[in-house]
This record gives structure tokens, C-alpha cells and sequence, in this order.
């Protein structure tokens, strides 16, 4: 038996989904780049769960039934306003608000494709809900309704802040939720699958890849960029700070990758698209800073820049909330958790991999008052 510590380099499954080759990443044969310069979310969410881009005819159908989707229970509100009342943090909020959808979900044919087709516009559109009204109402704002004429990623926008969306607005909340959507067996999407891989369903396999996706390791690192920028606060700090947290042999967040040795091709998106937002603000020091980071920690470390890195300053300059950084990620990677565990039912196997057994032997029990 070999072990491989972290999965590294095992393939553990055949997907026809997204590839990852040296630095190019595709979703179904388009290039990243390709499809974060003229997608929509919504056509890139359509080319994930049917392997194909939608005719104008299917993606007006598509839309229609994602924005119908968006629109929250009572059933889910009065939990979210629970969660509000006992201050629980976005990602824990989402997470069992996933959750509960399964719970009001009472058709129990988990693995029928028809329905899940269903379900999964259904959870597309409910992850946009969920934030934005458990945003909203921790703020004590009203809700505020999608909008028929916007695009997910400007409802999703319009329904947090309840204003007009511009065009620098869309277009960079558009590239963000292209740029995250799948990215083959991450760690969550690789949780959802073992999870449905039981024949569980869904939503089960939404709330496992949403755990996943929290840690700072995976999505969580977004967060954790941000608020190492905002502890440096001025440009001539970052490289002190970098050097002070290498020394003591901390990691920097937003850096390094599983894969990616050389680049991450997602993160020069986003990095054009921070300094475009950050300038429009006037706060170009996010840029600045990120950008000295970037370049020291690839000089210093040979580490690049992942797609957390930038999409912080990103966000940031958007004026959305730190602690949403994390669930926007869940929000637009439920089209890729969702098109991989439609594939694992597909010609599903149930995944269970062995452990190499390290602990004493020969032991034999010894009553309690011999110990
Ligand atoms: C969407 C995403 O999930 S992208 C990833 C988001 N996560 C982060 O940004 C967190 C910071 N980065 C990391 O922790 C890692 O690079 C990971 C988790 C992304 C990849 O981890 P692994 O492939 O397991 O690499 P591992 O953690 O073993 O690192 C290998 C070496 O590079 C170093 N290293 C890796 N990333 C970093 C980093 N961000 N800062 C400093 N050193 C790093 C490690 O300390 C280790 O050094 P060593 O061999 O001297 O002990
Ligand atoms: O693939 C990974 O290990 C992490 C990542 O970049 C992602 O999930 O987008």
C-alpha cells in the first residue's frame, strides 16, 4: 500500500467538467480566460450542468427560473433571523441554511436527474437569497427584491445593497463568480462528491462542501487576505510584515497552490480587475500593496498568487462586507459542487480509501483500576 499524504497527485476520479493542465484551466473545453472576458454566470453555470453553452432561447429559460429562485421563504427567514438574533457568523449561517432547504425538501428520489436538475437551480438561486437577506438583516436594512432585468451577478449586488448596479460593477462581479465556479477536485467539490458518492443527496452534499470551502486553507483564505491588508494599512509595511510572518514561519494567505506551481490563471483576472476597482475608489493601496506581496513571495518563496489573493482587494473596493468574502465563493462554486455531484451519480462507486494503520499493536485490555 503507498500513501500519498493530502491526496497529492492521486486521481481519484474521471470528470468531464473542468482540467487543469500545467497553468490553463477550462470548464468544458473553454479556456478560463475565454470565458471570464465574454460570460455570463448564468451561461457558464448552463456549460457546467449540461456540457454545452445555452442557446439565447434556453439561457432567457434559465435566467427566468434562476431569478424566480431567488426570492426567500418565510420558512428560511425566520431562521435567518434567528441566526442573526444569536450573531452567527455568514459561513455557519449558509451552511445550515443549505441544510435546511433540504429539511423543507420533502421529495426523498435524491439521485432522480430530472429533479435535481430542479433542485440545482434552485439551490443557485437560494445561495444568493440567503446571503443577501441574512446580510440585509443583521444590518437592519429592508429586503429588497431581484430585479427581472439584471443578471445574477447584479441581483445578487442589488439585492445586498439595494442600489443601481454600474457597468464596472457587473462586469467585475461577473468575472469574480466565472472565475470561481468550478476548479475540478478541490477540496470541497472532492467532499460533496464522497458525501452523494453514499447515494446521500443534495443538500447533504451542499452543507459538506460548504464546511469544506470554509476553512482558510481553501475559501476561507479570502477572508484572511483581507485582513492581513487591512493590519499592514500602509504600502511601505507589507514587506516588513511579509518578512516578519515568513520568519516566524507563517503562511501568507491568498499564497501557494496544490497544483499551480507556476501561476494560478485565474489570478490575473483579478488582479486587473483590483486595480481597476481599487483606482475608481481611490483606494489604490489594496492594489499596491498586493501587488508587492505577490511579487516578494514569488521572488522569496517561488509561490504564486491563488484566486483568493486578489479577489480580496476586489471585493473589498465593491464595499462588500469581509466576512462575505467566503460565502460569495460558496455562491458561485455551488454550480460546480452541483455539476460534480450530478457526475458522481452518473456512474457513481462509493469512495473510501484506505488508512495506513501507524498506532501500537498487541495490546490487551486491562481492567480500569490496572491502568
Ligand atoms: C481556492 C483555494 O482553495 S486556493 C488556496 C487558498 N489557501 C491559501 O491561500 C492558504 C495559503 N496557502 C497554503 O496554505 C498552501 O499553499 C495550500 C493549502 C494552498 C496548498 O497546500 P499544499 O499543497 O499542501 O502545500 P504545503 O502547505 O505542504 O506547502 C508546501 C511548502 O510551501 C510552503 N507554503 C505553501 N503555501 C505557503 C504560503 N501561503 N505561505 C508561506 N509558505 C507556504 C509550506 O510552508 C511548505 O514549506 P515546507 O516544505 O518548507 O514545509
Ligand atoms: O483547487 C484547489 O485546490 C483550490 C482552488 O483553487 C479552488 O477550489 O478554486
Amino acid at each position: 500500500m503507498t500513501t500519498s499524504k493530502g491526496l497529492e497527485g492521486v486521481i481519484v476520479a474521471e470528470t468531464d467538467i473542468s482540467s487543469i493542465v500545467g497553468d490553463q484551466l477550462t470548464y468544458v473545453g473553454y479556456t478560463i480566460d475565454d470565458l471570464a472576458e465574454n460570460a455570463l454566470f448564468e451561461e457558464v453555470v448552463f456549460l457546467l450542468w449540461h456540457k454545452r453553452l445555452p442557446k439565447q432561447d434556453e439561457l432567457t429559460e434559465f435566467s427566468e427560473k434562476l431569478f424566480s429562485a431567488m426570492t426567500i421563504s418565510d420558512d428560511i427567514f425566520n431562521h435567518l433571523e434567528m441566526m442573526v438574533k444569536n450573531e452567527a457568523t455568514p459561513m455557519d449561517v449558509l451552511r445550515t441554511a443549505v441544510s435546511l432547504l433540504g429539511v423543507y425538501d420533502t421529495q426523498n428520489n435524491y439521485t432522480d436527474e430530472t429533479i435535481n436538475f430542479e433542485r440545482a437551480i434552485y439551490l443557485q438561486g437560494q445561495m444568493a437569497a440567503i446571503i443577501t437577506t441574512y446580510s440585509r438583516l443583521r444590518e437592519n436594512q429592508e429586503l429588497v427584491t431581484p430585479k427581472k432585468t439584471y443578471t445574477y451577478a447584479e441581483n445578487f449586488l442589488h439585492m445586498l445593497n439595494g442600489t443601481d448596479i454600474t457597468p464596472l460593477e457587473s462586469e467585475a462581479f461577473n468575472k469574480a463568480l466565472v472565475l470561481h465556479a468550478d476548479h475540478e477536485l478541490n477540496a470541497s467539490t472532492f467532499t460533496s462528491r464522497v458525501c452523494v458518492a453514499t447515494l446521500s443527496d443534495l443538500y447533504s452534499g451542499m452543507t459538506s462542501a460548504i464546511g469544506a470551502l470554509k476553512g482558510p486553507l481553501h475559501g476561507g483564505a479570502n477572508e484572511q487576505v483581507i485582513n492581513m491588508l487591512m493590519e499592514i494599512q500602509e504600502v511601505d509595511q507589507a514587506i516588513p510584515y511579509i518578512k516578519e510572518k515568513i520568519a516566524n514561519k507563517e503562511k501568507i494567505m491568498g499564497m501557494g497552490h496544490r497544483v499551480y506551481k507556476s501561476g494560478d490563471p485565474r489570478a490575473k483576472h483579478l488582479k486587473d480587475m483590483s486595480k481597476k476597482l481599487t483606482s475608481k475608489v481611490g483606494q489604490e493601496k489594496w492594489y499596491q500593496m498586493s501587488e508587492k506581496i505577490e511579487s516578494y513571495i514569488k521572488e522569496h518563496k517561488g509561490l504564486p498568487a491563488n484566486v483568493d489573493f486578489y479577489s480580496a482587494s476586489v471585493y473589498h473596493s465593491m464595499g462588500i462586507k469581509h466576512d462575505l468574502f467566503t460565502p460569495i465563493f460558496a455562491m458561485s462554486r455551488t454550480s460546480g459542487w452541483v455539476a460534480h455531484m450530478l457526475e458522481q451519480y452518473r456512474n457513481n462507486r462509493l469512495i473510501r480509501p484506505r488508512a495506513e494503520y501507524v498506532g501500537p499493536t498487541d495490546q490487551s485490555y486491562k481492567p480500569i483500576h490496572e491502568r
